[in-house]
């Protein structure tokens, strides 16, 4: 049941910094857009403005709908793009992505689909929250078993859960539909483990901070922009916002607490089809 974990040794008191992109949605032909975004455009975008803060990540993760068409030319699309930051980039599956298809293109010296990450004093797992056919999310007893494995490997981590379904409503009654549909259970099971301190995930294409008081202490919910369109907060129907692509960095410190912001390209260069009823 256990898996390989991938190892960075960056020292117990260390905080492990992060870059989390989602949902990029990219297509074989990087000349395709997605409702009037140019998603190969908009995620080189992401990546410069990552480039340029020199923020000293020590890996990224990439949570999910990194294809638009399932095709294996479309994951070729983004290990080359990311290739320039030199970084590790650990993938888990939306519900736009062919794991098949996903595990056996994305290939890279520095691309990881490992389930579990130890770095500082932390453990990272990658959780595949997708249910095959369907744009919603699931988290199966497989799954929780996985956590419950690895944080019995190694109780002295604390633990960061990431998975691609938001596992609580984001207010969009269109969008919701689609969420994790045992996202309160899931909590309610993950709050009873001490060494979970948060929960972060994409699918939603917009921001969301929020803190969820488990019995052993604060957990952090949180997701992230898209890199290419962004969802209208608290729309009921289908609506884009005009807000820019983004990206999250976290810092999760020795002491199990951390830090994260939410940062989007600066500019007002991408603007989606704002009439789009769908995709
Ligand atoms: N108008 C719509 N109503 C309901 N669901 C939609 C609509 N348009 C797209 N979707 C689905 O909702 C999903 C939410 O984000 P995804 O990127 O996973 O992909 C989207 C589509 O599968
Ligand atoms: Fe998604």
């Amino acid at each position: 049941m256990l898996k390989e974990a991938i190892t960075y040794s960056l020292g117990e008191q260390a905080s492990v910094r992060i870059v989390q992109v989602t949902d990029p949605h990219l297509f074989a032909d990087p000349n395709s857009q997605l409702l009037g975004v140019n998603t190969a455009k908009s995620l080189e975008s992401v990546l410069n403005t990552i480039k340029a803060v020199d923020y000293p990540a020590d890996l990224m993760l990439a949570t999910g709908d990194i294809s638009q068409d399932y095709s294996g030319e479309s994951y070729h699309n983004f290990v080359r793009a990311v290739a320039p930051l030199d970084m590790p980039c650990h993938y888990l599956p939306g519900n736009h992505d062919d794991p098949r298809v996903m595990n056996l293109h994305m290939q890279g010296a520095k691309i990881f689909g490992q389930r579990r990450i130890l770095a500082g004093n932390w453990q990272i797992i990658m959780l595949d929250s997708t249910v095959r056919g369907k744009p919603g999310g699931h988290m199966s007893d497989d799954e929780i078993e996985i956590i419950k494995s690895a944080v019995a490997d190694r109780p002295e981590r604390h633990t960061l859960l990431v998975m691609h379904h938001n596992p609580i409503l984001v207010k969009c009654r269109w969008l919701d539909q689609h969420c994790m549909d045992n996202g309160s259970d899931f909590i309610e099971q993950v709050a009873q483990i001490p060494q979970v301190k948060g929960l972060l995930w994409g699918h939603v294409h917009q921001e969301l901070d929020k803190e969820h008081q488990g019995q052993h202490g604060i957990i952090h919910l949180m997701s992230t922009p898209s890199t290419c369109i962004q969802f209208k907060p608290l729309s009921s129907y289908f609506a884009l916002d005009a807000l820019q692509p983004g990206y999250r960095l976290l810092e999760l410190k020795a002491d199990g607490t951390m830090m994260t912001n939410v940062y989007r390209v600066p500019g007002d260069k991408f603007s989606p089809d704002r009439n789009a009823s769908g995709y």
